[in-house]
């Protein structure tokens, strides 16, 4: 798992950790570890193959900021000064850390106010590898100048950008971008993740991150955010054993489609059965009906009118993809969360529960799969609100609504009240592809009536489905084409096999 914390709780245990050292301790730690991960680029290693031509005679400029984001920075230039780059560090606050700045010129470094626009220009347009060093957890709201004209320089230059604990301009605690930002291949980061390195839109101007150890571990307190890796879903995985059979694997009953509206109904039925559910109960009209015998003859249809009575045992529920937004569905849904049953409720379903919030009063577990257009219906507001804020507009949507919240988009987030929200590490923007979703809430459901916790089944899921589309859109790691939402079912196996192997 990765940890994430937000700036204050960073803050509170440097405080505690920094009072049992040596001042600038924790400022030579963070620096050590900028300067080792620069040069490991620099020689050619991971993450970066290019462009391999070593420390000694780089060209490094440092972007340096007032605060000690820029003191980080000049620590590290100098660090690398003295293994022979050549190190320019530009500087563009109002004051720059002392300490910082004599080592660098001790260690042979050059340095160039920032009003020497052309000199600074020219240094950004040939460098090898550029730190940003201007802002880190101190930054608030979007840069100002001359940060946000040296963030547009260092984007045009062919330089390796290489962020100082978050790039500047990325809020740490949000993701927030309100503005210009920095974007980097590598952020180098310090003690524990920001969750504005986890969360889109920060975590798209982070690249690869790397965490610094600074021995800040025992003085932080749960983490705000967390992104789990593949072994932490891995272990959640239902697996089948002598003693499974049908039912005990699990029976997943599926509300969906409509006469008007038949695709996502065929697509959450497979992603229920490709998800591993022992059994699928379909229920809806004729024709999603027939089309879904046709499809998936596994599972088990019934043609319902408005009452579910008759459809036969579940252990969970998915209802809402294609199910319509009328009378009929609000009561056909009313049925299902009367149950106690975990219930995952989707699309059309998220529709009707933005005017019937009431059916969510309900002790058994609730699995919310919105985007942001659904979210906002939700909550009353709008999907620019959400996009932009996406950490927090989950948070309350967990705690208002009672639920646990899965929200869809460029990076999925999951949150549950009282716990720290989770992020989906997998995926591609090929998945922005209709249908995709009704799998993930199919595949979701078969989780929940496996057993899985809600917000472990979310997370699964979403992992599972992520990965899948990655596999089948770029399936050997060379250049990615185009998916379909089938695709995706298609893939599921080898993400299940992928994620077990
Ligand atoms: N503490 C520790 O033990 C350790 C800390 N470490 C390092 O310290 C970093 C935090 O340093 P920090 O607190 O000095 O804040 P930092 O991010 O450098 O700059 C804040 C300054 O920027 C300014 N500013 C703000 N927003 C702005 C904007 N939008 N556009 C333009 N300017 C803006 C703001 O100025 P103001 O607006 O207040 O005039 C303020 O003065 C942390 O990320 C890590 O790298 C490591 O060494 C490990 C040990
Ligand atoms: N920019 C993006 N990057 C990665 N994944 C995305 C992006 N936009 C959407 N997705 C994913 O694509 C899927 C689309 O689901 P959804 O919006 O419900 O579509 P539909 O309702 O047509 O099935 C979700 O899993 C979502 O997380
Ligand atoms: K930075």
């Amino acid at each position: 798992m990765r940890y994430a914390h937000e700036v204050d709780k960073v803050r509170t245990a440097e405080r505690a950790l920094m009072a049992r050292l040596p001042d600038g301790t924790l400022m030579s730690r963070a620096a050590a570890g900028l300067a080792s991960v620069c040069a490991r680029i620099l020689r050619g290693g991971r993450p970066h193959a290019e462009p391999g031509l070593g420390v000694y005679g780089a060209r490094v400029v440092l972007l340096v900021g007032g605060g000690d984001n820029g003191g980080d920075a000049l620590y590290a230039g100098a660090g690398l000064a003295r293994r022979g780059a050549g190190v320019t560090a530009v500087l563009a606050g109002t004051k720059s850390h002392e300490g910082g700045l004599a080592d660098l010129r001790a260690a042979g470094g050059r340095v160039l106010p920032v009003a020497e626009e052309e000199r600074v220009a020219t240094a950004i347009d040939r460098a090898d590898l550029i730190i940003d060093g201007m802002l880190g957890i101190g930054g608030r709201g979007g840069l100002r100048e001359p940060y946000a004209g040296l963030a547009r320089r260092a984007a045009d230059s062919p330089a390796i950008v290489v962020a100082c604990d978050l790039p500047s301009g990325v809020d740490a605690s949000s993701g927030q971008v309100a503005g210009a930002a920095v974007r980097a291949d590598v952020t180098v980061t310090f003690g524990t993740y920001k969750p504005g390195l986890l969360v889109d839109p920060g975590a798209e101007h982070a690249g690869v991150v790397e965490l610094v150890d600074i021995g800040l571990g025992p003085y932080l307190p749960d983490p705000d955010v967390c992104a789990p890796l593949a072994e932490d879903v891995a272990v959640r995985l239902p697996r089948p054993t002598s003693e499974s059979n049908k039912y005990r694997r699990g029976v997943v009953g599926v509300l969906a489609g409509s006469e008007t509206f038949t695709g996502a109904a065929v697509l959450a039925v497979g992603g229920a059965v490709r998800g591993g559910a022992g059994m699928v109960r379909f229920a809806s009209s004729e024709h999603p009906v027939e089309l879904v015998r046709q499809r998936w003859p596994e599972s088990v249809t019934t043609v319902i009118g408005d009452s579910l009575d008759g459809i036969g045992r579940v252990q969970a529920w998915v209802a809402g993809p294609g199910l319509g937004t009328d009378e009929r569905a609000e009561a056909l849904l009313a049925q299902v969360l009367a149950t106690d049953l975990p219930v995952l409720v989707d699309a059309d379903g998220l529709t009707v529960l933005a005017r019937r919030r009431d059916l969510l009063w309900r002790d058994a577990p609730t699995v919310l799969t919105p985007h942001a257009g659904e979210l906002a219906r939700l909550l009353g507001t709008d999907a620019g609100e959400i996009e932009a804020r996406r950490l927090e507009h989950v948070r309350r949507a967990a705690e208002e609504l009672t639920a646990t919240v899965l929200l869809k988009g460029s990076t999925t987030l999951i949150a549950e009240a009282d716990r720290p929200v989770r992020v989906n590490p997998t995926g591609t923007p090929w998945l922005a592809t209709a249908g995709s979703g009704d799998v993930l809430s199919g595949l979701t459901g078969a989780l929940l009536a496996g057993g899985v916790p809600a917000i472990d089944a979310a997370a699964t899921g979403a992992y599972l489905h992520g990965l899948a589309a990655r596999l089948s859109a770029d399936p050997y790691g060379d250049g990615a084409a185009p998916i379909s939402a089938y695709d995706v079912l298609d893939a599921l196996p080898e993400a299940f096999r992928t994620l077990a192997g």
